[in-house]
């Protein structure tokens, strides 16, 4: 069923998919509507396309129904079904503009897109581009000091949840740690939460080959991406002063050396509510340090666990005052950093290599039971109710 509802919405815009790709290749300029107006208007479309950052999904869908009020007038298309997710987006937007004259739109546009090229012109410059620019990374923010490697997830206003660009970073930046001369990595969040998981639009962008390849590709990216934590030589410590959701916890949480939370972090994993099943290797290490009982609480029923909770659980180490978080986290990862290296990396590979095997073995499995929950009516309908504002974990 949930197939059917994805192909449909395929067939019936086969470009819809990417919408929120970016609304511009849709702004098909209806010349004879233009009139006062027309330059500042085309002028405006321009400036569209010549945006270097993303504006995001809101103001994007802002854009996509303006134009249409403008050139078109109010929403005059049927609506689309619940599981045509963009389309959807798209008619709620422009249906939410009611009868706003055209010429009201035309000026609501040009507004906008002035607005938002001085905005993220300015906010460009406050970005820590030079970060950026010397890091490489889009997603990610890494340094490398005092013997430490900070991979730092940078993706705050989306609360940190994992796109595709940014798995492929964190790979690219655990290999490159794991080469480069600092003793420890660590790995933590810019914002307010750690990670928000899997970000959920990931599921919107259909291949060719419909959801089978989606699926099909989101197991085998998984299964690298987890793959690179299970194989990861040096001591890894998370350190998370907020929220901590889905599954880079379990990755990071199962196979670190040290994990260092706040007094305000919470962990959650809450795989049944999206209709989907443990991954990250928890199902494997879950059991084994917390106990199954309490691991059944968390992995099948979603229990969120407050970090003293999570620390006598033992899934976390040690617990600080949100004051006193980073000085006193900081104190001791530069402690650590001095030990010398080469006698942590073998500590390390003696305790984890005897269960490297299995871990790859469980991390294949959980891959292919996930490749097919991803398919399933329960987890297209927690996908759909959150990307259509219907709930939130
Ligand atoms: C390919 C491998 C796949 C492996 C599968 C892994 C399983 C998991 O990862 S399970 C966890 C999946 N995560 C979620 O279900 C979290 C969904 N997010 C939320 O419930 C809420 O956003 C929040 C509780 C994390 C935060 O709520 P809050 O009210 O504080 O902030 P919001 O306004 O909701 O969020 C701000 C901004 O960020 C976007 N966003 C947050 N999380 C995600 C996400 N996981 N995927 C996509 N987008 C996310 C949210 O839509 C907002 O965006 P806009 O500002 O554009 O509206």
């Amino acid at each position: 069923m949930a197939h059917l509802a994805w192909r449909l919405a395929q067939r019936w815009c086969p470009s819809s998919l990417q919408v929120i790709s970016f609304p511009v290749v849709q702004l098909h300029l209806n010349r004879t509507a233009m009139r006062a107006s027309q330059k500042d208007f085309e002028n405006a479309m321009n400036q569209v396309k010549l945006l270097k950052k993303d504006p995001g999904n809101e103001v994007k869908l802002k854009l996509y129904s303006l134009y249409k009020q403008a050139t078109e007038g109010p929403c005059n298309m049927p609506k689309p079904g619940v599981f045509d997710l963009i389309n959807k987006a798209k008619w709620d937007a422009w249906n939410a503009l009611g009868s706003l004259p055209k010429e009201t739109a035309r000026q609501n546009y040009v507004d906008l897109v002035s607005s938002l090229s001085s905005s993220l012109e300015s906010s460009s410059q406050v970005e820590p581009g030079t970060d950026r620019k010397s890091t490489g990374y889009e997603t990610l923010m890494v340094t490398s000091e005092d013997g430490i490697t900070k991979i730092m997830l940078n993706r705050p206003t989306k609360k940190n949840a994992l796109n595709v660009e940014m798995y492929h970073e964190i790979m690219h930046a655990l290999k490159a740690a794991s080469k480069d001369d600092s003793a420890i990595t660590v790995l933590t969040g810019n914002g307010d939460y750690y990670s928000s998981g899997n970000d959920l639009t990931n599921f919107t962008d259909i291949p060719p080959g419909g959801v089978e390849e989606k699926a099909k590709n989101g197991a085998v990216l998984l299964r690298e991406f987890v793959g690179c934590f299970i194989d990861f030589p040096k001591p890894l410590i998370a350190s998370g002063q907020c929220p901590a959701l889905g599954h880079l916890p379990s990755p990071s949480l199962g196979y670190s050396i040290a994990v260092y939370a706040s007094d305000r972090a919470t962990f959650h994993t809450p795989f049944s509510h999206l209709g989907q099943s443990p991954e990250g290797c928890s199902s494997y290490t879950f059991p084994k340090i917390m106990s199954p009982a309490k691991a059944t609480e968390m992995l099948v029923f979603g229990k969120k666990l407050t970090a003293g909770e999570a620390c006598a659980q033992g899934l976390v180490t040690e617990v600080f005052p949100d004051s006193t978080f980073q000085k006193e986290v900081w104190t001791r990862l530069k402690a650590f950093a001095k030990l010398p290296p080469n006698a942590m990396r073998i500590s390390k590979e003696i305790i984890r290599n005897r269960e490297k095997e299995k871990l790859h073995a469980v991390n294949a499995e959980e891959c292919s039971v996930l490749q097919g929950r991803w398919l399933s009516d329960e987890c297209m309908n927690a996908v759909v109710n959150f990307l259509s504002r219907k709930s939130k974990l």
